[in-house]
């Protein structure tokens, strides 16, 4: 029989950073706020399976790089092998004093988690009818225990860490319901994950590094494994559709990280397409391909094959269809600037929203859409603004236009692009690497006489932080001369903004 919960001003499908950012501003704004989950910890893709444990690994094999290149240096050091039982543990223990410290603060500010998987959406309203008026419930979300929950109860979390059991199934209502159920990895057309040909959540899990990979793909996953395991000494090779990894970006940091992940040892077959992959038990993966311009089909093997494509929406679950709300033909939620879905009071966010599909952007989401259910007037997160990082070696970030998205923009003249040689810069030199930095600038047609930084794309050491910086300018549409005239700290990598601005305001100080 279905329990009825306690009411809700809001509640919550999904605590990855979409759901769990939404729940802590609106229990902030004195919202009464569930937030449900299925999975045994809270924080999503994120926190489990994505943005942290990718992070602890990278942190571990950007030590062996920085051990590798300090002989260098007059340093005496070497990697004697990788104690991958600590490494594990490690990466756990990251991870769980993250996802117990998001626990604690949802805790803190009121939000009640329930754990259990959410099977069904329907509009009701006092009398039962479909209804908008009044300040009454308008959503009811049947929530069944979670597949892998021990005695089949939905739990309720008031304090964090106290499970309390509430019943097999429960109906927790509530005005306003936000969907960010997130996405899962994409197989490759006609090769489901099995066997040797695994996704990037397996990827995370392996007991070692693969001793060879093949890696599919060109966006983050793909290169931040590549980067990861071929420090670590994998031999890994990368198969990409075009003649540069992170094709949809500003080219010139295309270009650079291809080379700098080619001089870092890893194989990048460009043009090149899948056909097949043929794998058997403890025999690795025997990758098909075929490349442009070449005939026949060539294979090249691996211990594991890594399919990097993409993701998919989870929205394809029966009670998403049944509840009508809409779709488009690839499974993303359609909303309007305010994350509002068709069905009056159901919002949607995150990675099953169109956009870049990143934990900041779903934070942002998430304060967005509980500033506009607490009747604020939020400003909407403008993707063209959302910071974009790669954490290879090394980093890739970009904010804002390319030079050709600018330049076939009707709203911006007097468009261009000021290069910086990142070696002029001397922690860059001090730093063993090789990087790029454009400067993309023009000025709007509403106010043609002031031009403003547009867009920064940088390939360097440390670039997922400088990004903060240059996303401040792009997204604050600070005039060029202005943002040029601040001073920066020396000897520092954020020096490579301040002068790439200089130069671009005309005046370059170390450069010609
Ligand atoms: C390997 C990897 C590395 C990444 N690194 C970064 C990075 O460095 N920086 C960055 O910004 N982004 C990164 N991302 C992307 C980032 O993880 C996602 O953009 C982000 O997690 C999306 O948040 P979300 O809330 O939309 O969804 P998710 O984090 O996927 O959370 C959705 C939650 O909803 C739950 N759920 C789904 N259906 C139901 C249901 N019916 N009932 C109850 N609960 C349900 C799921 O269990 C899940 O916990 C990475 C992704 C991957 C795969
Ligand atoms: N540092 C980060 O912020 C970070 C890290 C990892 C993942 N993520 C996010 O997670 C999501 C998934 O990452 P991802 O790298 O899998 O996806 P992605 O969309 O970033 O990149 C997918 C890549 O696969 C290629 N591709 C698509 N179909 C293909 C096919 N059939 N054959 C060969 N190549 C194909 C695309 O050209 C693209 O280069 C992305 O939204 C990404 O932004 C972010």
């Amino acid at each position: 029989m279905e329990q009825h919960e306690e009411q809700y001003d809001i509640a919550i499908v999904g605590a990855g950073p979409g759901g769990y950012s939404t729940a802590l501003r609106a229990a902030q704004l004195g919202r009464r706020v569930a937030l449900i989950e299925r999975d045994a910890t809270l924080g999503g893709t994120c926190l489990n399976r994505g943005c942290i444990p990718s992070k602890a690994l990278i942190t571990a094999t950007h030590a062996i790089d920085t051990v590798h290149r300090v002989s260098e240096l007059g340093v005496n050091a070497s990697v004697d092998g990788i104690d991958f039982g600590r490494l594990h543990d490690y990466r756990l223990h990251i991870i769980d004093t993250m996802t117990k410290g998001l626990a604690g603060l949802l805790a803190h500010r009121g939000v009640t988690v329930y754990r259990g998987e959410v099977v069904g959406l329907s509009s009701v309203s006092g009398n039962g009818s479909r209804d908008d008026s009044g300040d009454g419930p308008r959503h009811a979300l049947t929530v069944n225990a979670s597949p892998a929950a021990a005695g089949g109860q939905v739990e309720r979390y008031v304090n964090a860490g106290v499970g309390e059991p509430v019943g097999a199934t429960v109906s927790v209502t509530a005005r306003d319901v936000v969907l960010a159920t997130g996405s899962r990895p994409r197989p490759l057309p006609g090769v489901p994950f099995h066997a040797a040909v695994i996704d990037s959540t397996h990827a995370l899990e392996i007991n070692e590094f693969p001793a060879s990979a093949v890696i599919i793909g060109s966006g983050a996953v793909a290169l931040e494994f590549a980067s990861m395991w071929s420090s670590a000494g994998s031999d890994v090779t990368l198969l990409i559709r075009k003649d540069r990894v992170l094709s949809g970006w500003d080219r010139r940091a295309g270009v650079t990280l291809t080379r700098e992940l080619k001089r870092h040892g890893v194989t990048i077959i460009t043009h090149s397409h899948v056909t097949g992959i043929d794998t058997g038990a403890n025999l690795g993966a025997t990758v098909r391909y075929t490349r442009d311009g070449e005939d026949g089909e060539k294979t090249v093997w691996g211990q594991i094959a890594l399919a990097a494509i993409g993701r998919d929406p989870i929205t394809d679950t029966a009670w998403m269809r049944d509840s009508g709300v809409t779709l488009d033909r690839a499974g993303m939620v359609v909303t309007d600037e305010l994350c509002r879905t068709n069905l009056p009071g159901v919002w949607a966010v995150g990675d099953i929203t169109e956009g870049p599909a990143l934990a900041h952007r779903a934070f942002e989401q998430g304060i967005v859409v509980a500033e506009a259910i607490a009747g604020l007037d939020p400003t909407p997160v403008d993707d063209a603004t959302v910071p974009q990082v790669v954490f290879c070696a090394p980093e890739a970030a970009s904010v804002g236009f390319t030079l050709d998205q600018a330049q076939s923009r009707d709203d911006l003249e007097s468009v261009g692009e000021t290069v910086y040689p990142m070696l002029g810069n001397a922690r860059m030199l001090m730093s063993g690497s090789a990087g790029s930095m454009s400067i993309v600038s023009g000025a709007y047609a509403s106010d043609p006489d002031v031009p403003v930084v547009l867009g920064v794309h940088i390939v360097s050491p440390l670039a997922s932080d400088l990004i903060a910086e240059a996303e401040q300018l792009v997204g604050n549409r600070v005039p060029l001369h202005d943002a040029a005239r601040l001073i920066h700290p020396h000897p520092t990598f954020a020096e490579t903004l301040g002068e790439a601005l200089l130069k671009a305001d005309g005046r370059p100080l170390h450069t010609r």
